[in-house]
């Protein structure tokens, strides 16, 4: 019935954050690590007795187990025990595999971040937070300080973000395998709010002869120290951003309004305006394609966008939305190229 069909719509997302939950306590004990390690399907006992759990954890594990199988992060198959019996075993699926440390796909550390209660404590006060008149994130409302002011001060904190960050960099790898041509004729290019640099190493050892510079703010790249071809900037790209044959902006915009991304866009114009037709700036960020049919992905896409609302004001784009602030910027051209996973690749001419 609708009645039915309603009531199991609303408890599964007031119980999503369940699943969400277990998979940050796969992430936390380690689980896909132990069954990688293993080398062949684990059983139970097995699993326990390797995450050196107390043997009355047994049945709290197999629980989890469950819901994350049936989630599919995990798949079970059988084994022979020594005593010639069928045992119920467990395998790895590709998205538990992106919980595999040491491997450039590992995502732990973002599941880690975005999962931080300084992610989550937020929320006990949106009602207040909507009803109030100031223009601010929800953080701010639950904590009094900008997000990005409660990473410079908190070294746990930034390290944490920019581990999360790092990690969803070394996923773009392969997005610049599949987009060669993007990069290829470039002497030189900047990493605007590039962090510790993950981006532009891959660039670097992709394209060896661009010169790479990672801009970002000096707290962040301070005491980075590069090579001959990689080196770090500090400043404000609110200001300027310094000049290359492209700019990068990987994940930035979209903690940004439109009046401070037009900001960024336009100094980020500024900062190629040398190279006159041959200059490009490189967004990588999420496209929101509202005919897309896959409901999942928008759900992602729309979640994001939620995320960055609440924690910087920012949001995520469609492309009729990125159309107009890279028109409003100055630009004559763009093209939209999607690439791994749930973002895209848009590259902005002048
Ligand atoms: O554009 C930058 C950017 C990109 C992704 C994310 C950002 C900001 O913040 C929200 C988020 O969900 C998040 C919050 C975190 C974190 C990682 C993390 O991933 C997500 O580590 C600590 O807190």
């Amino acid at each position: 019935s609708e009645l039915y069909h309603a009531q199991i719509h609303l408890y599964k997302h007031v119980y999503n954050f369940v699943s969400s939950m277990a998979l940050k306590s796969a992430m936390e004990l380690g689980i896909a690590d132990a069954i990688h390690n293993h080398g062949k399907p684990m059983t139970l006992p097995e699993l326990s007795s390797s995450l050196k759990l107390h043997p009355s954890k047994v049945n709290i594990l197999y629980r989890f187990l469950r819901l994350l199988t049936h989630n599919g992060f995990f798949a079970k198959t059988t084994v022979k025990s020594n005593e010639g019996e069928e045992e119920t075993a467990y395998v790895l699926t590709p998205s538990s595999k992106l919980l595999v440390s040491g491997k450039s796909t590992c995502l732990s550390s973002l599941v880690k971040g975005a999962l931080h209660p300084s992610s989550l404590d937020m929320w006990g006060v949106s009602k207040k937070w909507f009803h109030e008149d100031k223009e601010q994130t929800l953080f701010e409302c639950a904590t009094g300080e900008n997000y990005w002011d409660f990473l410079n001060k908190d070294s746990d904190s930034l390290s944490m973000f920019q581990d999360a960050m790092a990690a969803d960099s070394r996923l773009f790898k392969l997005a610049i395998q599949e987009n060669k041509h993007v990069f290829e004729g470039l002497e030189s290019l900047v990493d605007v709010a590039g962090g510790t640099g993950g981006v532009a190493k891959l660039i670097h050892e992709a394209f060896p002869h661009i010169k790479c510079t990672v801009f970002d703010q000096p707290q962040v790249v301070g005491n980075l120290t590069g090579n001959e071809n990689l080196n770090f900037v500090g400043g404000d790209m609110f200001k300027s951003v310094p000049s290359a044959d492209a700019v990068l902006l990987k994940w930035v915009l979209h903690d940004w309004n439109d009046e401070l991304s037009l900001k960024i866009l336009k100094n980020s114009k500024e900062a190629i305006s040398h190279k006159g037709k041959d200059g490009k700036v490189i967004i990588i960020d999420i496209s929101i394609d509202e005919n897309s049919d896959d409901r999942g992905l928008t759900e992602l896409q729309l979640e994001y966008d939620v995320v960055m609302l609440t924690m910087f004001l920012g949001k995520e784009r469609t492309k009729k939305e990125w159309e107009k602030l890279i028109y409003d910027a100055g630009f004559s051209r763009y093209k939209i190229t999607p690439i791994c996973g749930f973002k895209s690749l848009i590259e902005v001419y002048p």
